[in-house]
């Protein structure tokens, strides 16, 4: 579903991302950790065609992001770590402009709108602008926006900032289901009690290059996850 090769990045002198390889397969929710600024959000970012990148390669679905960006941008979704809609809209009319630009019908954005902000319980906000939403009500738009096209490839930034304990348990029962339909998950977060329970594989990146990557079982052995970070983090400083 998705192939990272070789990739590098750098913001003038600083190499933000070094020679990072990694592959996520259909069903498999892949957390990303690391520290902060290891080279998370930057990764995330070229994976979505927002960021160009110097060297290396990334292929969704064998079409490469920066050839075919059309093709691959209609394949995938992505939540920023930082939920800035566009504050004069109101949340149903953030929405519907996503479904214009991915062409959803209005049959289908109107069940899915419907399903998800009722889950959300963001029904009765949706006829409020954006302005007056709490950052964790614009993370629960963001992620129904994010659902309404039915991406193959959902890509998000640190995505349970904000939410209530409801909303995530939420968050995590769809992220399942999307796997379980036959898409993937890429997402990055600090919460590693939640990557070592929701994840399928996990990636540890480290000032730029990937130090650690598998199955939850091969990263973490007998140990808990935070465990073995921390351990990495000392080892390689
Ligand atoms: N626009 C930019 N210009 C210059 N340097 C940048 C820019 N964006 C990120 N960096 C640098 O690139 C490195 C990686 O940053 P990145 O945002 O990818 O880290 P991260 O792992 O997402 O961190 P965090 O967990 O804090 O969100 C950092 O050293 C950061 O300072």
């Amino acid at each position: 579903m998705l192939k990272i090769e070789h990739l590098t990045k750098t913001y003038g002198e600083k190499k933000a991302v070094d020679d990072l390889s990694l592959q996520i397969r259909r069903g498999e929710i892949y957390g990303f950790i690391g520290h902060n600024g290891a080279g998370k959000t930057t990764t995330l970012k070229a994976v979505t065609g927002i960021l160009q990148f110097d060297e290396g390669e990334i292929l969704i679905d064998g079409k490469s992001v920066r050839t075919s960006p059309l093709e691959c941008k209609r394949e995938i979704a992505y939540i920023p770590d930082n939920p800035d809609l566009y504050d004069y809209m109101t949340g149903i009319k953030y929405l519907n402009f996503i479904a214009d630009i991915f062409a959803v019908s209005a049959a289908d954005r109107q069940d899915r709108i419907r399903k998800y902000a009722d889950l959300f319980e963001l029904t009765a906000d949706l006829a409020q602008p954006i302005a007056a939403y709490s950052h964790g009500m614009k993370q629960k738009l963001a992620i129904i926006a994010a659902w309404l096209h039915q991406p193959k490839l959902i890509i998000m930034d640190e995505p349970f900032v904000g939410l209530d304990p409801k909303a995530s348990h939420l968050l995590k029962g769809m992220m399942r289901e999307v796997c379980d339909e036959g898409g993937a998950i890429f997402f990055s977060t600090h919460v590693l009690e939640v990557a070592e329970k929701l994840c399928d594989k996990v990636a540890i990146i480290k000032g730029g290059k990937l130090i650690r990557s598998g199955t939850m079982e091969e990263v973490k052995g007998d140990d808990s996850l935070e465990e073995v970070f921390l351990e990495l983090e000392d080892e390689s400083c």
